[in-house]
């Protein structure tokens, strides 16, 4: 992996859905090793953005693209490209926690055993530094087998995080992943972000003006489907090119 540069390019993007402009001519790039904000009003299309990284929006009925989304400087559109392989690349956590109704380690093992790994012992280490690594281990490690919909909202995220993490991926994309949390694991789900960004990078949807500027390296403002501008979180907060971004930011619009 490497620590710096660009991870993901962003290349005159647009995207439709129904015949509908979502995404319109988006370019930019998700720097390696950090955290990029996606920021915006509702329905502005940051999630449909974040989708198209890693090829959910296909998913979608009648959904059409143009322009191109390079991983590490390769098309992630390409006719050959195996679409599975790319999701394990580029992981999805969702903004309501979707744990499956197995135990906690039969879901962070899921994805393993899909891919045909039955190795007891690299399933148990790969169990448990994921949920290490989730900041989740302390606090199911004696109760690996019990059901995870007996978590609290808070753990089931994290566990969601940790699933994702157990295929190993490259990047993370978090679609507003504190939204539906209290105050104190939203907290950890920051803390950990923080700590994840050693070993990924991480694209993060976020409505919380606080939450990006705490969390993210680099933030990108978009409005109606148009990247309005985006750079170091620290220059866009403080120093914005645009007045829309400075009413945005300033809680005068969205
Ligand atoms: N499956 C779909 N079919 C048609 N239109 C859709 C679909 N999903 C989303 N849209 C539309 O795309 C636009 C962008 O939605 P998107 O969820 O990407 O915005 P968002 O910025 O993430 O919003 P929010 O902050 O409210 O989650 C919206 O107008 C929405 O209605």
């Amino acid at each position: 992996m490497t620590t710096s540069g660009t991870k993901i390019k962003i290349n005159n993007l647009s995207l439709w859905l129904q015949n509908q402009a979502i995404i319109k001519a988006v370019t930019m790039a998700i720097p390696t090793q950090q955290v990029t904000a996606l920021i915006g009003p509702s329905g502005c299309g940051k999630s449909s953005l974040l989708r198209c990284m890693n090829r959910m929006n296909e998913l979608l009925t009648d959904s059409r693209i143009e322009g191109d989304i390079l991983l590490d400087d390769k098309t992630v559109y390409g006719k050959k490209i195996d679409v599975s392989r790319l999701r394990c690349r580029v992981g999805m956590v969702f903004q309501k926690p979707n744990p499956f109704p197995k135990s906690i380690y039969e879901n962070v093992a899921f994805g393993l055993r899909l891919q045909g790994e039955k190795n007891r012992r690299v399933l148990d280490d790969r169990v448990e530094t994921s949920l290490k690594q989730a900041a989740l281990w302390g606090e199911v490690k004696h109760r690996l087998h019990d059901s995870a919909l007996n978590l609290s909202s808070g753990q089931q995220q994290r566990l969601v995080i940790a699933r994702a993490i157990a295929l190993q991926p490259e990047v993370l994309l978090l679609d507003e992943p504190a939204s539906a949390l209290d105050p104190i694991s939203t907290l950890k789900i920051e803390e950990l972000i923080y700590e994840l960004k050693s070993n990924y990078t991480i694209v993060i949807v976020t409505h919380n003006m606080q939450q990006a500027a705490r969390v993210s390296d680099y933030t990108a403002f978009m409005n109606a489907g148009e990247l309005i501008e985006w750079g170091e979180t620290h220059t866009i907060f403080t120093q914005p090119l645009h007045q829309q971004t400075e009413d945005y930011i300033t809680g005068r619009f969205g």
